[in-house]
């Protein structure tokens, strides 16, 4: 089983846009070069906050320094090794990451230790972006690299300011001394700078002179960057305040006829007072009508086979591989209906949690078998809200190499919303849900009028 465990994402989440002909949109790339301390890393960090939409990373172009030898690490700590000349960087490992990234594979970027003068031994795990955001001093050297991006930046800081930065933050932050810090600049930073970063300068769309003081210069940025992304159609937010409502439930997802069986089940389960094992026995039930339902969008065979009275019956076989995928906590009640209509289904999970003053999700644990993308995948929630965990749970399945058209995802209730939201970035994942409810508060993000928590009343732990 492939076991991949998420310790932490430090971005605002991830997901390019999948379209029902099997291409991407691909991420929308910002690169920033400039001189050392001239605030590449602030501007790109205040670029982040104001475009203010869901799934940008920061790619920073200090986790690709080449690893060094002993004798290069010794000179390093004597701050006599050459950081700042151009091949002191991994530009192959670097273009795979953006490219991987860019087309909306996940990847593992090292964390730089600059006290250290190496890669740490944690990397950070990005799941694809709608943003990225790569910064560092030669960002704009490499032409491969170039030809990758959207947008170049160029941070133009005064030569005496960014001494005085440098001296202020490597003494601070990246445990050093005023001597070594002005013994490293003079013999490396400020020629290398002059030689090799002031004439990358030519490549820049947008030159920002000094840097994150320049507030209209970053303004007229973020603004440029999400009129993009509204024309890619890649402008989908998580605060719900500027989403337009949508509450027209997409064409092609599955709603079970609202028979006179289900609003009795559903009356059960969102009656408050419904104590907890009745509650089960009817979530249950219901997974299983749900599933059942499901089951019928999958690819059946036809086959012949004898009855006991020697006679030949015209059936119908299903007989592929089945996986059912439940996104922790709440998915895991529709495991024992998925278990009831095919019993030999394997299962993932994966620990999806949603920041409840965003809605923005953060995948924490991932538990897939290594052979899913030759499975039908049979995605499990409780409900779909904001839509957020469910785009991120697809986009991990799809990063797993599972086709589009090979996931179904199930629930009991969705809201208008957060169908839309998934019908549009991945029209070929096919839904069924038993029931939608009309209201998604933008205040609390419940769902009205709503079950509850359908996993605390499930597992009996509403009063934890
Ligand atoms: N406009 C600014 N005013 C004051 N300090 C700044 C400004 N921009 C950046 N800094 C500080 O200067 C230092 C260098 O900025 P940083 O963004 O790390 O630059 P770079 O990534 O280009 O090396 C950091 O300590 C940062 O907090
Ligand atoms: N071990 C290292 C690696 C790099 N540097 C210096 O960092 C600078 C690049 O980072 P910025 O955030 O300042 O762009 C570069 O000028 C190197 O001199 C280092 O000191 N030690
Ligand atoms: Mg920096």
């Amino acid at each position: 089983m492939g076991d991949k465990k998420i310790l932490k994402l430090n971005s605002s989440g991830r997901s390019p846009w999948y379209h029902a002909d099997g291409t991407v949109t691909k991420s929308y790339v910002i690169g920033v070069a400039g001189g050392s301390a001239s605030g590449k890393t602030s501007v790109a960090e205040r670029i982040l906050k104001n475009l203010n939409v869901p799934w940008v990373v920061i790619v920073s172009m200090d986790s690709f320094y080449n690893v060094l030898s002993p004798e290069q690490s010794k000179l390093a700590h004597e701050n006599n090794f050459n950081f700042d000349h151009p091949n002191a960087f991994d530009y192959n490992a670097l273009y795979d990451s953006l490219y991987k990234l860019k087309h909306g594979k996940s990847v593992n970027i090292p964390i730089y230790d600059f006290s250290l003068h190496a890669r740490s031994e944690k990397t950070t795990t990005i799941y694809g972006a709608n943003v990225i955001i790569f910064e560092g001093i030669y960002g704009l050297y490499d032409k491969k690299i170039r030809d990758l991006m959207d947008l170049k930046l160029f941070v133009d800081t005064d030569a005496d300011i960014r001494l005085a930065r440098r001296l202020q933050r490597d003494i601070a932050e990246r445990g050093r001394d005023l001597e070594g810090v002005l013994q490293q600049y003079t013999r490396f930073v400020k020629p290398a700078f002059d030689d090799h970063i002031q004439p990358t300068v030519k490549y820049a769309d947008v030159i920002i002179p000094r840097g994150l003081e320049n507030v209209v210069a970053i303004d007229l940025i973020t603004k440029h960057v999400q009129r993009e992304l509204t024309e890619r159609k890649m402008h989908l937010r998580w605060d719900l305040a500027n989403t337009p409502v949508e509450d027209e439930v997409p064409p092609d997802v599955l709603v079970l006829p609202e028979t006179n069986q289900i609003k009795g089940m559903h009356t059960i389960l969102r009656d408050k007072n419904t104590p907890r094992d009745e509650f089960v026995f009817y979530a249950e039930r219901l997974s299983t009508i749900i599933v059942e339902a499901a089951f019928n969008l999958l690819p059946f065979e036809k086959t012949t086979v004898t009855t006991p009275v020697d006679a030949e019956y015209e059936g119908m076989v299903f007989r592929k591989q089945l996986c059912g995928v439940s996104i922790l906590r709440a998915g895991g009640t529709m495991e024992t209906g998925l278990r009831r209509v095919h019993s030999d289904a394997v299962i993932g999970k994966l620990l999806i949690q949603t920041d409840p003053s965003t809605g923005e999700p953060q995948l924490h644990y991932c538990k897939l078998p290594d052979n899913v993308k030759d499975h039908q995948v049979v995605l499990m929630d409780a409900t779909i809200g904001t839509g957020a965990a469910g785009l991120m749970a697809i986009r991990v399945l799809l990063d797993h190499d599972v086709p589009e058209d090979q996931i179904i995802f199930t629930v009991f209730i969705a809201t208008p919303v957060g169908l839309n939201v998934i019908a549009k970035a991945f029209p070929r994942v096919k839904i069924v849900t038993s029931m939608v409810d009309p209201v998604l508060s933008k205040e609390t993000l419940y769902i009205e009028p709503g079950i509850g928590n359908f996993g605390d009343r499930y597992f009996g732990t509403e009063d934890d």
